[in-house]
């Protein structure tokens, strides 16, 4: 049994042919915040996919704060067209839809922002926090559960607060700034009170001042919301300064990993990906 909150336990995802990852294992403790790096197609937002229940894994299996949450073994077709290691390790099937690895305690951002463009700051993360509920959005459409309801608008007024949202709540998602729309999908997936977040490429399209201002950001909601943090991203200043360790995959493979300073200075990880990065 592996004490971390999240481990990854030679994780392959085959696409028929195309080996999207390949055997990776790796994992993230209780406090930390982790990037998973490395050049386009590398497999990075895959990996994220197979721990959300996106993709059930090829094989492999992941564990989330001690406990077996997914895993699989080649089967159907994939037995012959398997080219991943490790095969014979995992006898069990295990499969979780997204939305029962939300209500676990992991939530994510996507590369490309997912909002509801036309409602308000304040319905998109109210929304989210039905996503926790016991309820659930069935029961709030048709206000089922008043007290509950009355008691995830403080929740979700509250959290608007924390995040410095507050001021925007009746604006329509899709008229915030593009720093804010970003600040309001990490709102959202707060909103589902995870213990790990999961961030798809945060500082995506932003400039060096917003850039500086999620780095704060992430490291605030880390402290303020008792977080893990699991990020993928290229900004290599914001990964290089925010990191407490560094995983780098290249075609799939994990090629290093380590503090910045260790994964800086890997003749590997320069020669696949970081002579690259800054132009991303
Ligand atoms: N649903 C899919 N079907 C087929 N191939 C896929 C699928 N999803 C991803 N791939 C392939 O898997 C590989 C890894 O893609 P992935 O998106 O995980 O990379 P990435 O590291 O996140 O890249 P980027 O930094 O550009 O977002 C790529 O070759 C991609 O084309």
């Amino acid at each position: 049994m592996s004490e971390h909150v999240l481990e990854l336990q030679n994780l392959t995802m085959q696409f028929g042919g195309v080996v999207a990852v390949d055997d990776l294992s790796m994992y993230v403790d209780k406090g930390e915040i982790i990037a998973l790096i490395g050049p386009n197609g590398a497999g990075k937002t895959t990996a994220f996919n197979m721990i959300t229940g996106v993709y059930a894994p090829t094989n492999g299996a992941i564990f989330f704060n001690g406990e077996q949450i997914i895993s699989n073994h080649p089967q159907g077709n994939m037995k012959k067209l398997y080219q991943g290691g490790s095969a014979g390790k995992f006898p069990n099937v295990m499969v979780k839809l997204p939305d029962v690895i939300t209500k676990l305690g992991i939530a994510r951002t996507f590369q490309n922002i997912r909002l509801f463009k036309d409602l308000t700051v304040f319905e998109n993360v109210l929304i989210a926090k039905h996503m926790r509920s016991k309820a659930g959005v069935f029961a709030a459409t048709f206000r089922l559960n008043a007290k509950e309801e009355r008691a995830m608008r403080a929740e979700t007024m509250r959290l608007l607060e924390i995040l410095e949202l507050a001021d925007l709540r009746n604006e329509t998602a899709s008229n915030l700034p593009y720093g804010k729309q970003r600040r309001l999908e990490i709102a959202r997936a707060l909103a589902t009170e995870p213990s790990l977040l999961l961030l798809d490429e945060p500082a995506a399209g932003m400039n060096p001042q917003e850039t500086a201002e999620l780095t704060a950001f992430i490291k605030q909601i880390r402290d303020d919301f008792k977080l893990t943090v699991f990020m993928i991203e290229h900004h290599m200043d914001l990964v290089m300064e925010i990191s407490d360790r560094i995983y780098v995959l290249d075609f799939g493979k994990l090629i290093a990993a380590g503090t910045p300073d260790e994964v800086q200075n890997n003749q590997r990880v320069i020669d696949a990906y970081l002579g690259v990065a800054d132009d991303a």
